[in-house]
Order: structure tokens, then sequence, then C-alpha cells
């Protein structure tokens, strides 16, 4: 437009041209890109992405390699049959050329799998791990035991220093959980036609109170424990099995630190993340060195490394994890597995329900053609531990004769431990009034030999899992978040650590009410309080609903406990949201369920299984036979005798209609159940052709945990 008016014109608006006719610049100019044409195939193909690229060229050097062997072979071949020694078979040779590499594969790759109470590490080629305590005892002005409860536990003494009576110590709230769960075991071994001598309890009780313990002086103790000596100068730390042996009243003492508990980090007695992942670095460390005699760190960086994580993780923890074996133990390739998947690697199912309990946590995850069903995935915060203290607690109650046992004293942790494994178990003809006996071995000290009956202690304790709320869950979540931030996303900085829909029905029905929520969503949390007071009652919510559709009959009762009660529960629609809030009232939208770190994940068993099950079928009756009938139990927590004839049964009465398919299986091959995930890992780890998981060191330096995303199976 200015260039068609007039010199005149422009001349009186003030814009003659009055330069030297020549442009404004020598650089050319780019005209303007006409966005209805605009295409870009930027990080849109897999050569663009370097994870990839090294992927594919890794692929291209073996072929080449591999059909370099195979000339190599059919030469060799030709050779000797000319020379006429022997029938050369050339694909002899290739087998060989190919199982070698494959033996070494699984001879470079350390496979770690760490959980609350035990460390299980080897190499993909060992058939069984080493197992360890994941523990650390460290130098410190007083004990873990000195810290509390010392020297006699304070529930044992009113508040003006007087005896307690054992049947007080813990609450009148537990003592009558006890006892109702004993009035129920009565009456359904009554049910079951089981003899019982109406007095038993009487019984048990008098007699431990009478009992005194033997002195066996240490040298007349054939058995007698052997415990860590210290150095001169005593050691700055212990790990693993030697920690638990330093005697509590050690000079220096030392304190003992879980860095794993209830299947987390332990924010609850670590100050610092850097001093919490230490401490795992070290323990880490010192098996390689010790167990796996690898003790040149110099030579880790040939060593390729399988992480067994969590099905619900923490992407923190992992980003952590993978730097500290990526930068500090310096190894070649790190790839991660779930722990269900790895799981079903291990027993050689393509397909299960997985159902892992641990020392302090269970996990239940279905897996379908080698995937975890996202959806099903479900954490809880118990495990074999927590039956080992509840059967102290039991037996305390009964007036045990060594009331002074305290689980925080190394000796005594570790003699509950042994007395739970050998006498606890879900067999209901073994419960019966039996004697017992076990002896005290504390260092520096003569050893005790006690004798002591035991009941439905034995029984009771392990169907703790099914009835949780006799588990003592006040600390479990403790420290949550406090030193590891929650993962958010980067753009939207919302949270995004991996959710599954049965979890978030659990924590649902589990969830206390919000304290600025609580009027609108008062149908929900109204419910709560009574589900946590007894957790194995309640029928989740949503998910059962469509069990029990498909099966076309009405819910039953639990043998031995009464039937759902809390039809009012909220409903969580199988979805990552609460409870729908009324439309009227608009209240600040909650936090979903899966971000409230105040909802304990604690609830029984047998409907949490169901719950998964019923979120992995989504209302398809095959796919929920399948699971049904294909549930493995592993895990340490296990092993208690007549478990899974126990579950077995417990699931027939909730679903009496699948009875038929409902089969818990054990791993195959007589497969230690608390090493199936290892071994599982270990197969992955020696899928050398097949893993694309492998995260090498030059992507990781250049990408860092970005790269997850690109190499996990699932999504990351
Ligand atoms: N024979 C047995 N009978 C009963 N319980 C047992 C037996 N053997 C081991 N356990 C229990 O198994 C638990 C340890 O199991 P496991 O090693 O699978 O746990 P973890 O992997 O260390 O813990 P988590 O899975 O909770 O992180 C302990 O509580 C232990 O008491």
């Amino acid at each position: 437009m200015v260039g068609k008016k007039s010199g005149k014109a422009l001349r009186d608006e003030g814009l003659e041209r009055t330069d030297n006719n020549m442009e404004l610049s020598s650089w050319p100019q780019i005209p303007a890109i006409n966005q209805k044409n605009y295409y870009t195939d930027y990080l849109k193909r897999d050569d663009q992405n370097l994870a990839f690229r090294l992927q594919n060229e890794e692929a291209r050097t073996k072929m080449t390699k591999k059909a370099k062997d195979h000339d190599r072979a059919l030469a060799m071949a030709k050779t000797e049959t000319a020379e006429g020694e022997g029938e050369a078979d050339g694909d002899a040779h290739m087998e060989d050329a190919e199982e070698t590499p494959a033996e070494m594969a699984g001879s470079k790759v350390i496979v770690i799998h760490m959980g609350s109470q035990n460390l299980r590490i080897g190499l993909a080629s060992d058939a069984l791990p080493k197992t360890l305590p994941m523990v650390i005892a460290r130098k410190a002005a007083t004990n873990e035991s000195e810290d509390h409860d010392e020297p006699k536990p304070k529930r044992f003494k009113h508040d003006d220093g007087s005896e307690m009576e054992p049947e007080k110590a813990f609450g009148s709230e537990w003592s009558s959980h006890f006892n109702r769960m004993s009035a129920d075991l009565k009456v359904h071994m009554r049910q079951n036609k089981r003899r019982m001598l109406p007095n038993s309890k009487e019984m048990v009780v008098n007699y431990n109170r009478r009992t005194v313990p033997e002195i066996i002086s240490e040298h007349n103790d054939p058995m007698r424990a052997e415990w860590t000596e210290l150095s001169n100068p005593p050691p700055e730390y212990i790990v693993g099995q030697p920690a638990l042996r330093v005697p509590d009243s050690s000079k220096p003492r030392y304190k003992l630190y879980w860095p794993i508990q209830n299947g987390w980090c332990n924010e609850k007695d670590y100050t610092s993340k850097r001093s919490l992942f230490l401490d795992i670095s070290l323990i880490v460390e010192d098996a390689i060195k010790n167990q796996l005699r690898l003790t040149s760190k110099k030579d880790w960086t040939q060593y390729s490394c399988v992480f067994v994580i969590p099905d619900l993780y923490d992407k923190s923890y992992v980003t952590q994890v993978l730097d500290m074996l990526m930068r500090e133990f310096a190894f070649a390739r790190v790839c991660f597995i779930q722990e269900s998947l790895a799981a079903t690697f291990g027993a050689g199912f393509t397909s299960a329900c997985v159902v892992d309990i641990g020392a302090q946590k269970t996990s239940i995850c279905c897996v379908e053609e080698g995937m975890c069903i996202e959806n099903s995935r479900v954490n809880l915060k118990y495990g074999g531990q927590d039956v080992t203290e509840t059967f102290v607690k039991m037996m305390l109650h009964d007036h045990f004769p060594y009331a002074d046992i305290n689980l925080r004293r190394r000796h005594d942790f570790l003699l509950a431990e042994e007395l739970k494994k050998n006498i606890c178990t879900m067999n209901e003809a073994s419960v019966s009034p039996q004697v017992f006996d076990f002896h005290l071995r504390v260092a520096g000290q003569d050893t005790r030999k006690y004798t002591f009956k035991a009941f439905d202690e034995v029984h009771l304790a392990p169907m703790g899992v099914f009835e949780p709320a006799i588990f003592d869950n006040s600390n479990k979540i403790t420290g949550r978040r406090t030193l590891i931030d929650r993962s958010v996303d980067i753009y939207d900085g919302s949270p995004n650590d991996p959710t599954s829909a049965a979890q978030s029905e659990i924590l649902t029905a589990m969830a206390p009410p919000l304290p600025s929520h609580g009027k609108t969503n008062g149908e929900s949390h109204s419910a709560a309080p009574e589900v946590q007071a007894t957790p194995s009652r309640p029928q989740p919510p949503n998910a059962l609903s469509k069990v029990q559709d498909l099966e076309g009959t009405p819910r039953s009762s639990v043998a031995g406990s009464p039937g759902p009660e809390n039809t009012g529960t909220p409903q969580a629609g199988g979805t990552n949201t609460p409870a729908a809030t009324p439309a009227a009232a608009q209240p600040p939208r909650p936090p979903a369920v899966e971000d409230r770190d105040d909802i304990m994940p604690v609830f029984g068993l047998d409907n949490a299984i169901l719950t998964s099950i019923a979120h992995a079928a989504r209302s398809d009756e095959k796919k929920m036979r399948d699971f049904i009938g294909g549930i493995m139990v592993v895990g340490g927590g296990s092993l208690t005798s007549g478990f899974h004839l126990f579950l077995e049964e417990r699931l027939q009465a909730l679903r009496p209609g699948f009875s038929k398919e409902i089969m818990i299986g054990t791993p195959p091959r007589d497969l230690d159940p608390q090493v199936v995930v290892w071994k599982g890992a270990s197969i992955f780890g020696k899928l050398s052709g097949t893993n694309d998981s492998w995260i090498g060191r030059l992507e990781y330096d250049r990408l860092g945990p970005r790269l997850m995303a690109y190499k996990c199976m699932w999504a990351y």
C-alpha cells in the first residue's frame, strides 16, 4: 500500500524514502513457514532415538558376528572333511559357538532382589542366590533396644512402676480382638467336629505361669551361638548376618538399620536420603564383594545387573537405584524387572495371579502373557514379621514364661523368628495344647532352657493375614515421603507414580476421613473407620460385586468370621478416583486416594486377592476362572505349614461358585518360594537376544533416567 502512494503523499506523511534503495541486510530472508503444509518427523522415527539406535547397532554387530562365526564353522567343517578327520558337523560347531557366549552372559550378570528383611543376590548363572539380612549395624551411642523399652518393656509396667498383668499389657481392644478370634476358632473347630478340651487355654496359662527356666552353663551348651567379635579398632559399620550377631551389649554399641521397610525406603529411621542410599549401597557392595567374590570394584564394569523392583514402585526410588548401579557400581548395563513378573518367569508360567508374602509387605498381581496387568496390582503392608510380632504378643498374653522378650533385641528377634517358623501352623488339626521348649542364648550369659505350652496362638498369629487389625499397624507409614519426594510429571507437576485400580479400591475402603471433606464425602468416610477396625471382614466395593455378578450367587461369610457388614463402603468404581462427590455442594476436590500418604494399605489377604483378580478379569468370566485357578503363592511368609489349603478354603467360602476352580499353586520343581522371584530375574538376565530393556552406559551418560521411558516393558 505504501508503494502505491505518490511521492507527495508520502512526503506529507513524513514517510518519504530517504535511503539509498538498498536492502537493510545482505542476509537471506527466510519466508515464514506455511502452517497449513507444516510437517516434521522430529522425534517420530526410531532412528532419531539414541536408545533404539544403540540397540539396533548392537543387534547388527551381533548378526555380523554370527554370520562370521557361521562362515568360519563351515570353512572348518570343509577342511576337516577334506582332511578326512572324522565326520565334521557344522551345526554342532554352531551350537558350541552359541552356547559359550550364552553361558558367559549368565556369569557376567549380577541379579539383585532387595527385600525388607532379606537381600537375595547372585550371578544369573547360579542355581540359587545367596540370602543375607538386609541390615547394617552402625557404631552408635545406644543400640536399638536401648532406644525403646529397656531394660524391660514398658508395656509390662503400670505408670507407677508396678508389674502389669500380661493380659492387660497390650490394651483392652487388642485383648478383646484376640479373645474374639480365639472364640471364633473354637466355634469353627467344633463345626468341623474337631475334639477340643474345654479348658485348653486355662491349662496353657497355668502351665506357663509355673515354669521356670533351666540354666545351662555356656560350655555345656553344644549349640551355643557364635557372636560377632569386634576387631580393634572396631569397624564403623558391619553388614549382613554378622550385623545381626553383634551382641546388644557390645562396646562400643552398634545400632541396626534396615534401609528397606514395608517394601519402601525406610524414611522413619533415617535422617537423610543420602545416608539411606549410602547404607543400601554398602550392603549391596559388601554382598557382591564377599558373597559373589568379586572383590575388585574395577572389574564390575564388565558386569550387567538385573534389579528387581516392586510391582507398584516409586519412580524416585527406581531413579535413585539406577544412578547408584550406573555411577557408583559402574555396571556395564542395568535392567529392571517387576517382582510378580519375575515370579512367573521363575516358575515358568505365562499367566498367574502372583501372591508374594514377604516379611513386611504382601503384593498381589495378575500376570498375563508375560505382562503385569497394571490395574490388578495390590501392595499391602504386612507380612511374616507381623506374624512373628503377633505370635509373641499372643504368647505373652498367655503368660509366656520368658516375659522379658523384646523383639528389638537381636537375640530375641532371632529367637522369635525361629519359634514362629517351627511352631506356627495354619493347619487346624494341629491346634491343641502342646509343650514346646527353646534355648535362650544371650552373649556373655549362660543359656536358659525354657519350656512352655501353646494352644491356639500358633494358628491365630498367622491367621492375622486375613484379619490384619490384630497386627500392630501403628508405625508403618510413619515418615513416608519425608526424605524422598513423590515423583511428579515434569510438565504439569501432578504425581506420576504408577497406580492401580485394585489398590485404589482398597485404599478407598481403608481411607480415614479427610478433615475438610468429611461432610461431602460423608457416606464413604463414615464407613471407613469401621473398615479399619476389622479389615478382613469388609468386602471391597465394586470389584467384588463384579465377581459376585459373574458368579450369580450371594456372597457368603468366611469360615470363622462374620459376613460382609459394610455395604455402605465407598464405591471406587474401579477407577483411580475416590467416591463421587454429590454435584450440589462442590468443595475443592479431595486428593485421589493413591496420592494420600495417610492411608494404611492393610487389608485381609483373601479379599485383596479377589479384588486384584476382579480388576484383572474385568468381567470376563473365562479370565476370572483362569486367574482364580492359577494363584501362585511365593515369598517367605507363605511357608507357614498348611497355608495353601487354608487360603483355598477362605477363597472357597467367599466365592462358593468358583470353589471347584480355586487352586493355590506352589512354584514347580520344588523351588523354594522365597527365591522364585530371584530365579525369574536371573532367567530374565540370561535372555540376551530378546531383552530390550538393558540400559547401557553410553545412553545413560547422555540421557540419564529419561531413558526409562524407552527401556521399561511397562509404562514408566
Ligand atoms: N518356614 C517358615 N515359616 C514361616 N515363615 C517363614 C518361614 N521361613 C521364612 N519365613 C518368613 O518369611 C519372611 C521373609 O520372607 P522374604 O525373604 O520373602 O521377605 P523379604 O523379601 O525380605 O521382605 P518383603 O517382601 O516384605 O520386602 C520372614 O518374616 C520370615 O519369618
